[in-house]
């Protein structure tokens, strides 16, 4: 195929050179190649002969995009870029307008609580944290559920968050969510990265131009909302296609959902169970982590069946401080980011201005993994970043700072959502980082361990105390 990619395989190959007309849903364990054939189909889907057309290959998230942008697969029908790209360029198209999107919601939704903590000063679900109110906001109109009845009634079913809120807390959040659309559009804007889909949707249904795109590709679609998958389906002809990679383990962003809440109309669902990426040792212990009593739910989760190559086992590292964790982490990453790639990858961006000081400006090349990146490297050399921005990524290393049971959990995810909750959540974020790992794995930590890691009897990794 001219791609500098590995060449698909066994079910691979069923994806790359399916049909080229309905939808298609391939859900795959980490490192099983999801990104590497989401690549081969969306260039196939452009470029084949006779049924060639333009495509769109769409991801999340942004440093991802560079990475696409850069692998020699360009191609005048072939086009790379993330959700809100896609939906604030058709918007400009659909409305004629300059497309405005409101970025700071959470200061609108902050006015929007306190306001109806006035009213209703005695009602516990109000005094709930911010977070809590924004990742409610976020699946309402990320699941196009934004009329008081259908909300209020629950008469769509959500995935995980133990106990329902009750009706009478419901007319409450929905009051919170009214009142920030008002505030939204007093201060002028009609969209925020929220909303933009359901609009693209709206627009497109009543749309009768033909469509830009023939084919989508949608890469780490676990993380896009329905709303978002809707609008995309809407954006091909009836003889165009839809192919949607994602992994339901790895669902990083807000409250879990399924695929099957999308509307798609899938006809097959193929399954990736190879983990071409991680060690055996390294795919132990993410296995191990994803069968912790907390993670289990009921998405679709793929069993994987094999792995790469054997590895050292992972490594967890003891030190006296938190301050110790970020010291010895440097110090593990420089020591091997002159001749492989390293990252060092945190829950929170909270650490980062101290871990690029102690990085320093040695010889070793030294990149922050972030949504402004402007070129992905091969090359050797440290990264760092969120957990988040590494998503999608695979480095020979990974060094996890900060393991410890007040690190993870994230303590204002159990405020927003409750322990068992944040905990489901959390150990999504842990696995993300985790299969990041092609051979190396560190996790510091210096006070009590995080519960989200097995415990010590399950020997899938050794201790160290520095
Ligand atoms: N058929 C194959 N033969 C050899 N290597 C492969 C094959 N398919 C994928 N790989 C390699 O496996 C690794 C993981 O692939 P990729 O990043 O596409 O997986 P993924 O499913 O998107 O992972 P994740 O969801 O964890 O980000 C890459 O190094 C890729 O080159």
């Amino acid at each position: 195929m001219g791609l500098s990619l590995p060449d698909p395989k066994g079910h691979q190959r069923d994806v790359v050179f399916l049909n080229e007309r309905g939808h298609c849903v391939v859900l795959g364990t980490a490192g099983s190649g999801k990104t590497t054939m989401a690549v081969h189909r969306a260039h196939y889907l452009a470029t084949a002969p006779g049924i060639g057309g333009r495509t769109l290959l769409v991801t999340f998230n942004k440093v991802l995009v560079t990475y696409l942008k850069g692998l020699s697969i360009a191609s005048p029908k072939l086009q790379i870029e993330t959700y809100h790209a896609f939906a604030r360029g058709y918007l400009r198209y659909s409305t004629k307008a300059h497309v405005r999107v409101y970025e700071p919601k959470k200061y609108l939704v902050e006015r929007a609580l306190s306001e109806i903590r006035e009213r209703y000063p005695s009602r516990s679900v109000i005094h709930r944290p911010l977070d809590f109110f924004l990742d409610e906001l976020h699946w309402m109109v990320g699941h196009g559920v934004v009329d008081q009845q259908t909300y209020v009634e629950s008469r769509i079913r959500r995935v995980g968050r133990g106990k329902p809120l009750q009706q009478s807390d419901r007319e409450v959040v929905f009051e919170v969510y009214q009142r920030y659309v008002q505030l939204r559009a007093e201060a002028g804007y009609k969209y925020d990265y929220d909303n933009m889909a359901s609009a693209v949707l709206d627009d497109l249904k009543v749309d009768s131009t033909d469509r830009l795109y023939r084919h989508v590709v949608v890469d780490e679609g676990q993380d896009f909302t329905p709303e978002m998958i809707r609008s995309l389906a809407a954006a091909i002809p009836d003889d165009g296609s839809l192919t949607f990679f994602g992994d339901y383990a790895q669902q990083i962003y807000g409250s879990r959902m399924s695929w099957r809440s999308l509307g798609l109309r899938v006809s097959n669902v193929v399954e990736f169970a190879h983990n071409y990426r991680n060690s055996r040792q390294v795919a132990q212990l993410a296995q191990a982590v994803s069968e912790m009593p907390h993670f289990r739910d009921d998405v679709d989760l793929v069993q994987p069946t094999g792995s790469a190559a054997d590895g050292p086992k992972p490594t967890i590292l003891e030190t006296t401080s938190k301050e110790e964790q970020l010291v010895q982490a440097v110090r593990n990453a420089l020591a091997r980011g002159a001749s492989h790639q390293v990252a060092i990858l945190m829950r929170t961006r909270d650490h980062e201005g101290r871990l690029k000081a102690l990085l320093g400006q040695g010889r070793v090349p030294i990149h922050r993994l972030h949504r402004k990146l402007a070129r992905w490297t091969d090359g050797p050399g440290v990264f760092y970043g969120t957990y988040s921005a590494a998503k999608g990524f695979e480095f020979d290393s990974v060094i996890l700072p900060f393991c410890d049971a007040d690190e993870l959990p994230k303590p204002s995810e159990v405020e927003a959502h409750g322990l068992d909750e944040a905990k489901a959540r959390e150990a999504r974020q842990l696995y993300v980082a985790i299969t990041r790992a092609r051979t190396d794995l560190i996790m510091l930590h210096s006070s009590k361990l995080t519960d989200l890691l097995p415990n010590e009897m399950s020997d899938l990794y050794v201790r160290v105390r520095s």
